[in-house]
């Protein structure tokens, strides 16, 4: 064939899928002559040479033609002076069985397009587009073993681990073990998990774990009247609208315990993520050995000096309780 069939390209959110030209060789061949891709193609010699990529174009064509396999261009559109120029950024293809009834997926994207999910968009916008028209009853793929961001592309297209096995890989000059993966008709076309929202606020807290020279750490019995009343807490309060965490610590230990605390005297230590009935809690918590001034419980609060391995003995709230056991490695 001397010039390309008739495909009319498939677009998703980002991208178009569409035959290749002529005039892609040049592109494709500088971005697959590049180890870090060629290594992961079973088919491609390596060096690649752009001789080879001309004529591989004009071989997709007679496969597209007869209907055995479809190599599509993946093609992202940027803003030009004279309006959008494509650009490819790699290529998707399915590939039929002996059987016609089930296909092979493959892809590879440029390596300066890593990372923004392009493979997994093209992946599913073609399987799609050949389950609805080809009336495929499943498709398969294979990764290298060393290529974990393959087996999560297909993971996410929603093809299942299915074993493994050896394949010849050019690139490679011999044959490597391979991750095998399959899913079914049904299985692709039903609609994806919906992603679990979360319903509750965030409510972002900033505690601090103030250590004395023995180790011992500050603990505050939250007050009657407060939730979680009777509780013994790292001492600290919600942040507020534009407030820093820090800041909103120096704040909240003027008001609770009347010392004062520079900001580089609060290291970052850990975090509570919880969620409670009515919120989900984030609370950084700091460690702090040196402060200024003499504490006392301006609030009228208990306070007790603890030790790590004597925490156990204080009622704390649920999202403390790995906070205590990182203090316990600690400290
Ligand atoms: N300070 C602190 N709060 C904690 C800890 N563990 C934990 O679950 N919390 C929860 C309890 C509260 O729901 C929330 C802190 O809110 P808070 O009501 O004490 O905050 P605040 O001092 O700004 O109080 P307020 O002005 O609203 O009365 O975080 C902890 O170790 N320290």
């Amino acid at each position: 064939m001397t010039s390309p069939p008739d495909f009319p390209p498939l677009r998703t959110e980002r991208l178009i899928l569409r035959v290749l030209r002529a005039e892609d060789a040049t592109a494709l061949h500088r971005l697959v002559n590049d180890w870090e891709v060629a290594k992961n193609l079973a088919r491609v010699r390596y060096p690649y040479e752009l001789a080879r990529a001309e004529e591989w174009v004009r071989s997709t064509w007679a496969q597209i033609a007869a209907g055995d396999a479809w190599h599509l261009a993946i093609v992202g559109e940027e803003d030009g002076s004279e309006g959008p120029v494509e650009r490819l950024v790699g290529c998707v293809a399915l590939t039929l069985d002996s059987d016609r009834k089930q296909a092979e997926l493959g892809y590879w994207v440029g390596r300066k397009f890593w990372g923004h999910g392009v493979a997994t968009e093209a992946a599913a916008a073609l399987c799609r587009w050949a389950l609805e028209t080809l009336g495929l009853t499943g498709i398969h793929a294979s990764a290298l073993k060393d290529n974990a961001r393959s087996a999560a592309v297909l993971q996410r297209v929603g093809l299942q681990p299915a074993g493994e096995a050896m394949q010849t890989f050019i690139s490679r000059g011999g044959p490597m073990p391979v991750r095998l993966f399959r899913a079914g008709r049904e299985a692709l076309l039903a609609p994806p998990p919906e992603t679990p929202r979360v319903e509750k606020p965030i409510l972002l807290v900033a505690a601090v774990a103030l250590v004395d020279a023995d180790g011992r750490v500050l603990l505050a019995r939250r007050p009657e009247g407060k939730p979680l009343a009777g509780l013994w807490e790292f001492p600290g309060g919600k942040v507020k609208p534009g407030e820093s965490p820090e800041a909103a610590l120096i704040r909240e230990l003027k008001e609770e315990l009347d010392i004062d605390v520079s900001e580089s005297c609060l290291a970052p230590f850990t975090f509570a993520s919880h969620g409670y009935e009515a919120f989900h809690l984030m609370m950084p918590l700091y460690l702090c050995r040196k402060w200024g001034g003499t504490i006392r419980p301006v609030e009228g609060q208990a306070l007790a000096w603890v030790r790590p391995q004597q925490m156990g003995g204080y009622a704390m709230p649920p999202a403390d309780k790995p906070l205590v056991a990182m203090l316990l490695d600690f400290l």
